[in-house]
This record gives structure tokens, sequence and C-alpha cells, in this order.
């Protein structure tokens, strides 16, 4: 089978295994379902043409397979002729209509052409045909695959099938590079620069591969074989969802929690460390206070740090809460390919989503720790799906992970901590991750007063200044006591501070560094 020997054939180890697993899932449900009950979803498009060829390659390795077994000689002929379906729309662009029609003829698909949308066309040829299964060219990245497994029941208020997604764990490079590797014909709007196709309406070539300039009469494109970013494969989709990129966006994807916080002026954060070790008693954390300070320097204010156990039922639920009641969440502890390390994994399932495969995150690991350290299928590239945005900056070898508002931190000492800090600060002078807020101003005084004495006075200061934060704290038992005004207006701590020094006599306050 000659798709099967050109991947076999292929210096390609990653593309091997994407392809073993995908004809996997093709043989499984091949074995699951009677051959009638099958469908090929097919729309010409290059998913749906690598899918063509995979179920032709996975229904040839099914049936060899029966063959074996059975111990006789099956008669079959060459090819799969499994029923597919063809959802034509009025907008479809005409290359797309004839690719469709040709291929169908080329590999002897018995093509069904429904002009109806996709529910009401799915729910009348369910009516019509026992259809169980459909199989579908949907890949991690599609707007629709949020969610979805290889094997995933049609949603709720569709006709009941399964939905089958062989490709569901390919990127757009896996695509590309199945189509070369096996030489065969693809849609001729690739090679014009469109990298994802919808109707006429809504495609463009993508801009990225344009050649020259857009001011000539006819602009020109290299072939979507040449895309670097497969994240861009949509960018030619007038109607993409598109990620959130500037600050205000990320903030009203947050939620309404950042923008209340944003309008009284402070915004707040959590600290989570993960870490059994810390919890035993057996290693020391100074990282979370660190963090405090430096939050603390642009002006945000840390609401709650916690230690929690190596355990991905801790974290999400320390997270999912976390993340709901602050700004930002910082995690650290966890990270990395050993069995504890289940902090990603924690968050993903904060947000009620699965980890897959991110090969730009994978294409760093494996430039730092080699093939070897990374094989071709890797643990540590597994992030949380259609939540994760990668925070790059040169210094660092890996990129930092940002969940909407969760910053997943690799620290494990307070040096490291200072560098990524540092990267992150970099970039949010760049419209990144943090908003810098006013620093907040902390003056704290020594007494000698006994706490007895002073505390009907700090209670009334609470609330003479309720712009101030005003804290007090033993350094012993026996004394003294440190009273910290903290706030964002230098000239009302001072007044504060100097208010209370006079009524009881400056010489039993001193000024005293804290931190
Ligand atoms: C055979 C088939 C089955 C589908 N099943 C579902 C489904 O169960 N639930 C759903 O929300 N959408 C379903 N859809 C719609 C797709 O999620 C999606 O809207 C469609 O593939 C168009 O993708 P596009 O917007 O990227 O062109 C189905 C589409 C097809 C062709
Ligand atoms: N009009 C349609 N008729 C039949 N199947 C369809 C249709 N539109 C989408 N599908 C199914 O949904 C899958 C995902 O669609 P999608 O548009 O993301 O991929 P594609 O068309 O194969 O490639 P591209 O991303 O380049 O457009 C297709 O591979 C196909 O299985
Ligand atoms: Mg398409």
């Amino acid at each position: 089978m000659e798709i099967d020997e050109a991947v076999r054939q292929s210096t390609d180890r990653r593309l091997q295994t994407k392809y073993e697993s995908a004809v996997y899932v093709i043989q499984r449900a091949f074995a699951l379902y009677a051959f009638e009950e099958v469908a090929f979803s097919f729309n010409g498009g290059k998913d749906s043409t690598v899918l063509l060829h995979l179920l032709r390659a996975g229904y040839f390795l099914h049936k060899e397979k029966t063959k074996t077994c059975n111990g006789i000689q099956m008669n079959y002929k060459p090819g799969c002729p499994i029923r597919t379906i063809y959802f034509e729309s009025p907008s479809a662009f005409p290359e797309i209509n004839s690719f469709t029609y040709e291929t169908a003829n080329t590999y002897n698909l018995p093509l069904e052409i429904i002009r109806l949308d996709f529910k009401g066309g799915l729910e009348a040829l369910l009516n019509e045909k026992p259809i169980k299964a459909i199989f579908l060219g949907t890949r991690i990245g599609d707007p629709n695959a949020v969610g979805q497994e290889q094997f995933s029941p049609s949603s709720p208020g569709w006709p009941p099938f399964m939905r089958v997604n062989p490709i569901l764990d390919w990127s757009y490079r896996d695509v590309w590079a199945f189509l070369l590797t096996c030489k065969v014909q693809y849609c001729s709007l690739y090679d014009q620069g469109y990298t994802s196709i919808g109707s006429i309406y809504d495609t463009v070539p993508n801009a990225l591969l344009s050649i020259g300039d857009s001011s000539t009469i006819k602009e020109k494109f290299r072939p979507a074989y040449l895309l670097a970013d497969g994240r861009l494969e949509r960018a030619g989709r007038a109607k993409r969802i598109a990620p959130p990129t500037s600050i205000d966006d990320n903030f009203v994807a947050n939620g309404l929690k950042s923008m209340e916080s944003c309008l009284s002026g402070t915004l707040t954060a959590a600290i989570v460390a993960i870490g059994d070790e810390i919890l035993l008693g057996a290693a020391e954390e100074h990282v979370s206070s660190a963090l405090c300070r430096k939050l603390q320097a642009i002006g945000w204010t840390t609401m709650h740090v916690s230690v929690v156990q190596n355990d991905i039922d801790a974290v999400a639920e320390e997270v999912e809460h976390r993340k709901s009641t602050n700004d930002m969440v910082f995690l650290f502890g966890g990270v990395g390919p050993l069995h504890s390390d289940v902090t990603v994994a924690g968050v993903a399932k904060a947000f009620g989503v699965r980890t897959a495969p991110d090969e730009e995150f994978e294409e760093y690991l494996t430039h730092l720790m080699g093939e070897e350290g990374t094989g071709n299928r890797n643990e540590m590239a597994q992030l949380p799906e259609g939540v994760t945005e990668l925070l790059h900056h040169q210094i660092l070898s890996v990129p930092l992970i940002k969940c909407q508002n969760v910053i997943i931190l690799s620290a494990t000492n307070l040096s490291e901590l200072e560098k990524e800090w540092n990267c992150l600060l970099e970039l949010t002078s760049s419209s990144g991750p943090l908003l810098l807020m006013a620093p907040f101003v902390t003056k704290h005084l020594s007494t000698t007063l006994s706490d007895v004495k002073i505390s009907k006075t700090l209670s009334a200061f609470c609330l003479e200044f309720p712009d101030l934060y005003i804290g007090c704290y033993r350094k012993s038992r026996k004394g003294p006591l440190i009273v910290s005004f903290r706030g964002k207006d230098e000239a009302r701590v001072d007044f504060a501070r100097q208010k209370l020094c006079q009524m009881y006599g400056s010489e039993l306050f001193s000024e005293v560094n804290c931190g």
C-alpha cells in the first residue's frame, strides 16, 4: 500500500508516530462498526485529504489483519469504498468543489452530496441510513475541537453518532509533512497561499505568505506548506477567533474581577507553591516571600500564599479557586518530567480542558535537551489546550507558560525567580502579561509601647485612613512592636505615621526597614 510504504520509508520519526496512532484509531473504528455504518466527511480541504489517505491505509491494514486472523484469503477490491459525505454550499470555492469531485472519482469514493446545513443534513442522513460513526479531519486548534477526543459522541442537540477524529493531535506541520511525503494531490488553492479554507466570503490567502508588495495588481503568495508558524494557519479566515493579545483583551478574558480591580486601583495576586517536600518540612520555601516583595514593588497586592501537594486534584482545586478571585495566580514547583510534576496537568483540570501537544514548546525542549531527552512523544510538551500562551524571552531557554490569568514559573530558587521575574517585567513593557501599577510605599515604625496601650489608637487610625493599610506584628512576645503603614500616596503614609508619633511622643518610635 503506497501510503503506508511512503511513511515507513521516510526518515521522519515524528510523522511515523502520528501516522501510526491515526491508522490505529481508524482500524479500531473499522473493528467496532460495520463498514456500512461508517461514513467519511470529506470537503476537499487539506485535513480531510490527509484523512482520506489515512483511511485508505487504515482500511488496507484492517483488511490485512482480518485476513491473517481468520487464516483465509479474503478477496476484497483494493481501495476504501467508504460512504463519503460532502456538504456542498453555494459559497464554496469552485476549486474545492472540483477537487472534491475529482478525488472521489479517482479513489472510487461513493460521494453523497448534501445541500443542507451540517445539522439538518446529518439529521436527514441518519433518518434514512444507519450511520453510527463519522470520520472527520478535525484537529486541535480548530475552533470546534476543544474538549474533543479521538472518539467523541456528537454534541447534545445533534443527531446521535460517534465523531472519529484520527488526526486530532496533528499539527499544521504534520499535515504538510504527510501530504508531501506521500506525494498526493491536494486542492490547488493551497499552492496559492490559502492555508485554511472556509467559504469564498470569509477566506483569503494568508498574508504571511505574501511575496513582495501588496500594491501590485496581482499579489503573489507562496504555497501553504511554507507557512512556518502553524498557529497562524487561520490568519486568512475573516471570522477567525483571535486569541487575546493585548493587555486589555487579556483582562477582559480574565473576567470582571480584573476590571473592577483596575478601576479601584489595586490588582491582586495569589501565589501557590506545589511541593510535598515543603509540606513534609524537608525543603524550605523562600520563593513566595520574594515574589510578594516583587509584586508589591509593581503595586500589586498578594492576597493569598499557599502550599499544596503534588497531586493533580489538589492543584486543580486550588488554582480553580484562586484564579476566580485574583487577577493573577503564580504557581511554582511541580514542573518537569518527574512522576510528581503534575502542576501543568492540574492547571488544565482547573480550566476544564485537557492537555494537548504544543509543537512550539516541544521545539524549545528539544533544543534544550536534544531528541534523546524528549523522544518523539514528549509528555512535557503537553500543555492545557486552548488557554495557553507561551511567554518568550531571549534569555530564557524555555518560555514561561501562561494560561489566562495563571502563570507557571519554573523557578526553584531565588536567582531563577529573579531571572524569570525580570523577563516578565521586560515582556510587560511591550504589552505583556502584567499590568504595572503605581508601587506601594510602606513605612515601618518600631515601638516599645505595649500592644494593649496602642491597640485602640490603631483601630481608630484604620477608620481614619481607609486608603492605607495599617498592620502590626511582633518580633517576640515581649516586643518591640512593628507598625506598618502601606499605601500608594506617600504623603498620606507620612501623615499617618507622624500623627501616631505625635500622639505618644516621637522618642518612643524609630523607623525601621523590613523585608
Ligand atoms: C460530519 C459532521 C459532524 C459534526 N458534528 C458536530 C457536532 O457533533 N457538534 C458540533 O457542535 N458541531 C458539529 N459539526 C460542525 C463542526 O463543528 C464545524 O462547525 C464544521 O466542521 C465547520 O468548521 P469550520 O468553521 O472550521 O469550517 C459537525 C460537522 C460535520 C461535517
Ligand atoms: N462542507 C463539508 N463537508 C464535509 N465535511 C466537512 C465540511 N466542512 C468540514 N468538514 C469536516 O470537518 C473537518 C474539519 O474542517 P476544516 O475546515 O477544519 O478542515 P479542512 O477543510 O479539511 O482543511 P482546512 O483547515 O485547510 O480548511 C474536515 O476535515 C471534514 O472532515
Ligand atoms: Mg476547511
